[in-house]
């Protein structure tokens, strides 16, 4: 009968809901995972300084880092017997908060921040020409403390204490070679990176993702994402920049703005996500469509118009942010918002006229604002055999 039916699907269909959500992600390969692997649904996300002066140790701590990331992306522990199991008169090698839970698709991404390329390491003659200093714009109100680093690592998991776990015990173990120097919690994505996942929704309660760069566009990702041999160094062949901005939402002013000035913002409706003038979610934006007196449905400084390939020379990046609230301010506020993170072939083209025109024309500044910046040169992928960064030190 239709019980036993609707039983049968049950039983079929929530295994495999499960396995994509405890699914192990392949450490090794030729980039690295984090970037188009379908966006989990949780962050953890931190950035080091690092305390030694010795390039020696600093290639050991790689290579460390490398061992127990790829154990924990496997679902192990970050060592073996790492909890429980070891020599009972030391601290344990794993800080057992993982043990019993399966790998949750978690990702772990490195990347290398500007201040790394001084005279410390040897590395000055490898900083990617590319690897800028990122510009003040206008509007920005960053704290220091939270900003840039001479390391970051990226750990994406659908079990946002899987995600915590790794880059709990990467800390750990870089313990009197690298400080952290800011981290960031994210408890929900805020875009899609395959065209199979649905869209999330961010803090002002709109679809994003929509028309992100998703791992099907492969030329979207040779042309906006991947770093190439003719771009160099060869050392980032393969790789990516990342760019992270930790931005604030004032919810509680956007909570009291009517709905049709949220969507005139955005440029999108709330409900189902369609650009203004079309019907449905995917319907590619028309930028010169108008309406009543020839005023555009998409207006002049709509957010998806600015942020357009269409309004800035063809420039994409590949969005891969996450929902974040840190408490709040003591003044009534939720400190919520947006933590940012976008990868691109080269900011300076990408990014920075992007962010540019959103700080100089975007209507959405009013309920936004910049606490946070990085920039960092994501390596490619680890081969066998290799470590996170290799070929930095060659
Ligand atoms: C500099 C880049 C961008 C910043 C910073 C940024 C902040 C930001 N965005 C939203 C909400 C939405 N953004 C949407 C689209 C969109 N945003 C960017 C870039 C930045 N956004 C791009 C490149 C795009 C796509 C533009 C296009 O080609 O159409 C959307 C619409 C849905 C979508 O396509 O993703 C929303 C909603 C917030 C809340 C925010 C800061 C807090
Ligand atoms: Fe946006």
């Amino acid at each position: 009968g239709a019980g036993a039916a609707a039983g049968a699907f049950a039983t079929k269909a929530s295994p495999e809901v499960e396995n994509v959500a405890a699914a192990k992600v392949p450490f090794r390969g030729d980039i690295q995972a984090g970037i188009t692997t379908p966006a989990q649904d949780h962050m953890h996300f931190v950035a080091l300084d690092v305390k030694t002066k010795s390039r020696d140790e600093l290639i050991s701590l790689l290579k460390e880092w490398t061992v127990a990331a790829e154990r924990m992306t496997a679902g192990q522990e970050a060592a073996e017997n790492g909890a429980v199991g070891g020599n009972a008169e030391a601290p344990p090698k794993d800080t057992g908060e993982a043990l019993d839970l399966p790998a949750s698709a978690l990702t772990i991404t490195i990347g290398f921040g500007p201040s790394l390329f001084d005279d410390r390491f040897g590395l000055k003659d490898k900083r990617p020409e590319r690897l800028i200093d990122l510009p003040r714009f206008p509007q920005d109100d960053l704290d220091p403390a939270r900003s840039n680093g001479d390391i970051c690592i990226q750990a994406c998991a659908n079990d946002p204490q899987v995600a915590v776990h790794a880059i709990r015990n990467l800390v750990r173990i870089g313990f009197g070679r690298v400080a952290v120097r800011w981290s960031q919690l994210g408890f929900g994505r805020t875009s899609s990176t395959t065209r199979d996942q649905a869209t999330p929704r961010n803090m002002f309660g709109f679809k994003d993702g929509t028309r992100n760069i998703k791992a099907e566009d492969t030329d979207h990702l040779r042309d906006h994402v991947w770093v190439s041999k003719e771009d160099g160094p060869d050392w980032l062949v393969g790789g990516t920049y990342l760019v992270s901005r930790r931005i604030r939402m004032h919810i509680e002013i956007w909570d009291r703005t009517s709905l049709v000035e949220q969507e005139q913002i955005v440029g999108r409706t709330k409900g189902e996500g369609a650009p203004l003038g079309q019907a449905n979610e995917f319907d590619e934006p028309d930028l010169h469509v108008k309406g009543a007196g020839g005023i555009p449905l998409i207006g002049e400084i709509a957010h998806i118009r600015l942020a357009s390939p269409e309004a800035l020379n063809g420039a994409r990046i590949l969005r891969r942010g996450y929902n974040f609230t840190d408490g709040s301010d003591g003044l009534g506020h939720l400190d919520a918002g947006l933590f940012f993170v976008a990868f691109n072939r080269d900011s300076r083209t990408q990014f920075v006229p992007m962010q540019q025109a959103l700080s100089t024309k975007d209507d959405m500044m009013e309920y936004v604002e910049h606490t946070g910046s990085g920039h960092f040169a994501v390596p490619p992928g680890v081969k066998e055999g290799g470590f996170w960064g290799e070929g930095l030190f060659r």
